[in-house]
């Protein structure tokens, strides 16, 4: 199914994300090389490239997770590096994370699962954060019952959801997901995908998507980076994916599979 992407025109665009010429490496092997990328608020940025060529490094860089060697990141229009402790306190708080594999915390609950952040950056009596955690839950679209159930207790579905609905536990401006529909059956995956559209336009939600599902990129991705030789090598439009000559973005855009998606050759965002 495509779900109809968010109007973006380049007048109105606010960036929430600047990447500028960031270069990342361990010992002698340079992963991204003055890299530069931009998210626009409100839209979702898909980003792919070929195994290895560094889409979770940049994700983790990004995060603070690993360290680069040159470059600058704003994030929400701050330098992190630039602003102090408490500031940086609160940039974090508006940002949610979806690692691959949903990583919940399997001793917790669902629901402890979702206050887990809320107890770590906000002090509210446990009543408030019952009711928060029972709002995500039905915002991410699992049952009420699922609050008490335990991460090896869900389907692989339902792992996604919960972990969607504990990155959205401080309410963020921006979330980072890693392959959120890995390991879904086709149809759990459209279900995610068209989850994570509703997020965007009732929200207002950002979202910086790695992922490998074409379906997601035709479908809700408002705009696609690719990731080769070290640098972003094409961004923009699935019709831009399509015009671009680059060899791989041309084999992964026009090949079989992406053929067999309904859909294919639609010129959105054009
Ligand atoms: N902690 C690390 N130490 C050393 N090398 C690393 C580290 N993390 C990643 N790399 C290397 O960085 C390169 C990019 O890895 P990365 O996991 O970002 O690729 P990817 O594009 O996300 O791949 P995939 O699509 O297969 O998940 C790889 O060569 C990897 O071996």
């Amino acid at each position: 199914m495509i779900v109809e992407a968010a109007p973006q025109t380049s007048q109105k665009r606010e960036t929430i994300l600047s990447v500028r010429d960031v270069t990342v490496g361990f010992g002698d092997h340079i992963v991204l090389d003055k890299l530069n990328l931009d998210i626009y608020r409100g839209e979702i940025l898909g980003f792919v490239g070929a195994s290895g060529t560094g889409k979770s490094v940049l994700m983790r860089t990004v995060l603070r997770l690993i360290p680069r060697r040159s470059g600058k990141i704003e994030m929400l229009g701050s330098d992190y590096d630039a602003i102090p402790a408490d500031e940086r306190y609160l940039l974090d708080m508006k940002l949610g994370v979806l690692f691959q594999q949903g990583a919940l915390f399997s001793a917790l609950t669902v629901k402890e699962n979702i206050q887990f952040p809320m107890r770590e950056y906000l002090d509210l009596p446990p009543s408030l954060m019952d009711e928060l955690a029972r709002l995500k839950i039905e915002l991410v679209g699992l049952a009420p019952e699922a609050a008490d159930k335990y991460p090896s207790e869900l389907s692989g579905g339902m792992i996604k959801r919960a972990a969607l609905a504990r990155a959205l536990a401080l309410d963020p401006a921006l979330v980072f997901l890693d392959e959120p529909t890995s390991g879904l059956d086709p149809i759990g995956a459209a279900e995610f995908d068209q989850l994570i559209a509703k997020l965007r336009d009732t929200l207002g939600l950002t979202v910086y998507m790695v992922t490998h599902d074409l379906d997601s990129l035709f479908s809700v991705c408002d705009r696609i980076a690719v990731l080769g030789k070290k640098r972003v090598l094409v961004e923009g439009t699935i019709k831009d994916m399509l015009d671009c000559p680059d060899e791989w973005v041309q084999s992964y855009f026009r090949g079989k599979r992406a053929r067999s998606i309904p859909g294919f050759g639609i010129e959105r965002n054009a």
